[in-house]
């Protein structure tokens, strides 16, 4: 099946039934076909298998697929992920686009479209040979502008930086152009997910163990602390870390010093702590989950990303330049975007963020046969967002996103039961973001 060969899917459905007929006929058209039927087993699965792409039902028993999707992407960053579901609410799609599923098809799926887009996304993987590890910050806002001023006047000191954001907006990148703006730039910038990793492993991750530290521990290994020696570490997610481990980050901060687990020897190290959180650490620290010294230590200098929907004046630029981007590496040769198609992304509220604009982009290119993007290549639900939802008379962008916007918030409102600081986690935005919201839509 030539272009098919050696791509790998991995259906994941508590409808056995389903299951196995969708893999009859994906395997029929040429494509090598996993199962599982719940949440656990997928992850096992993947644990032991390559694969292309995860085709994966919202609603199962014990874990749904919208919590499997966001624990996949702590992990697979860029994995290509479709979600399927019988019923379709206008919270599943934002919760979908915002972990950034591609796609999203209601059952009975439509086959044909199904295998069209498969057989994209198996050239796109063809095409996809290397991918480039550097990535400039784009920007036009003033926000931003903001913000890499205090880049250049943070990157060459010695101070700890705590950047916080919501998921996507960046905070990984900042942290990355800092070291690389430092003295710091030719030894390790290493990166470690606190919210990834239990705690026992993050200890021995950070601070290295002896032989016979533990069972299993069959040689010496030496944490991220000490291969960073003279670098940086970037901390994501520190508002997950346990506080037990935030007792000995601070030690390691205060004196420059590490015990491998199983040793008493004292190591000296040279690190420098880049942070990053999308929680409120303030919150946390009311809440006694948080180490307020540790906070202080970490926040010498920070930096408060904002999401995309408040700097929309750089939406178009990163859409050109991931434009670009993808389209060299899928060898096309797609020159600008239409003016309908660009209104659509600016108006989008992006609750993933750049991410989620990255990856809509990519899509756009995929889809692609001209030299122009249009609405046709946007994903479907930015627009069935708007032609489920019944457009009032007059159609003016911005009651028409106001009213939309009124529409999610109150649905993920329902789903917190009233409370409002789930409803902005739901909704992926800072508490005071929604509070603001609610009053200009009149809902407070
Ligand atoms: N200003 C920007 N210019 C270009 N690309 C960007 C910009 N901001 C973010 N990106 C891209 O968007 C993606 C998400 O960014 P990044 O991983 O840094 O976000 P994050 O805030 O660390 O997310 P998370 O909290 O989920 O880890 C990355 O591919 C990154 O390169």
């Amino acid at each position: 099946m030539g272009q098919t060969d050696n791509f790998t899917i991995l259906i994941v459905d508590d409808e056995e039934e389903l299951c196995q007929s969708l893999g009859e006929y994906l395997s029929a058209i040429g494509y090598n076909t996993i199962s599982a039927n719940s949440a656990d087993e997928a992850l096992a699965k993947l644990e032991n298998s390559i694969v292309d792409l995860i085709i994966m039902d919202i609603r199962m028993p014990q874990k749904d697929g919208i919590t499997l999707l966001r624990e996949l992407r702590s992990s697979f960053a860029a994995f290509p992920i479709i979600m399927i579901s019988a019923y379709i609410s206008v919270d599943n799609i934002v919760q979908s686009m915002k972990y950034g599923a591609l796609n999203f098809y209601q059952k009975p799926i439509d086959l044909k479209k199904l295998s069209d887009e498969i057989k994209q996304l198996a050239q796109a993987k063809k095409a996809k040979t290397t991918q480039s590890t550097y990535t400039p910050i784009i920007s036009k806002s003033p926000r931003m502008a903001e913000i890499l001023d205090i880049i250049e006047k943070a990157a060459p000191t010695e101070a700890s930086v705590l950047i916080t954001g919501e998921s996507g907006t960046g905070k990984e990148l900042i942290a990355h152009s800092i070291h690389y703006k430092s003295n710091r730039k030719d030894a390790p910038f290493l990166k470690l997910n606190c919210a990834a990793i239990p705690e026992n492993l993050l200890e021995s991750e950070l601070f290295g163990y002896e032989k016979g530290a533990f069972t299993g521990a069959d040689k010496q290994y030496k944490g991220k602390f000490e291969q960073a020696d003279r670098g940086s570490i970037f901390l994501d997610e520190i508002g997950d870390m346990h506080p037990n481990t935030q007792a000995k980050i601070l030690r390691v901060l205060q004196e420059q010093e590490i015990q491998r687990l199983g040793s008493n020897k004292i190591i000296h190290t040279d690190v420098r702590i880049i942070a990053a959180t999308h929680q409120d650490l303030p919150s946390l620290i009311k809440e006694k989950r948080f180490r307020e010294d540790l906070f202080y230590r970490l926040s010498v200098i920070t930096i408060e990303l904002p999401p995309l929907r408040e700097r929309r004046e750089d939406i178009i630029p990163l859409s050109e330049y991931y434009l670009k981007h993808f389209s060299l590496m899928y060898n096309k040769e797609i020159k600008k975007i239409d003016n309908e198609a660009k209104n659509i992304l600016i108006a989008h509220d992006w609750p993933g963020n750049v991410r989620e604009l990255k990856n809509c982009i990519e899509r756009a290119v995929i889809f692609s046969s001209g030299d122009t993007i249009t609405i046709e290549e946007l994903p479907p639900q930015y627009h069935n967002i708007h032609t489920s939802y019944q457009l009032p008379n007059e159609t003016n962008l911005n009651s028409v996103v106001d009213d939309l916007s009124k529409e999610i918030i109150l649905q993920a409102l329902k789903k917190a039961g009233g409370k409002k600081q789930k409803a902005a986690e739901i909704l992926g935005i800072h508490r005071k973001t929604l509070y603001n919201k609610l009053k200009k839509l009149g809902l407070e």
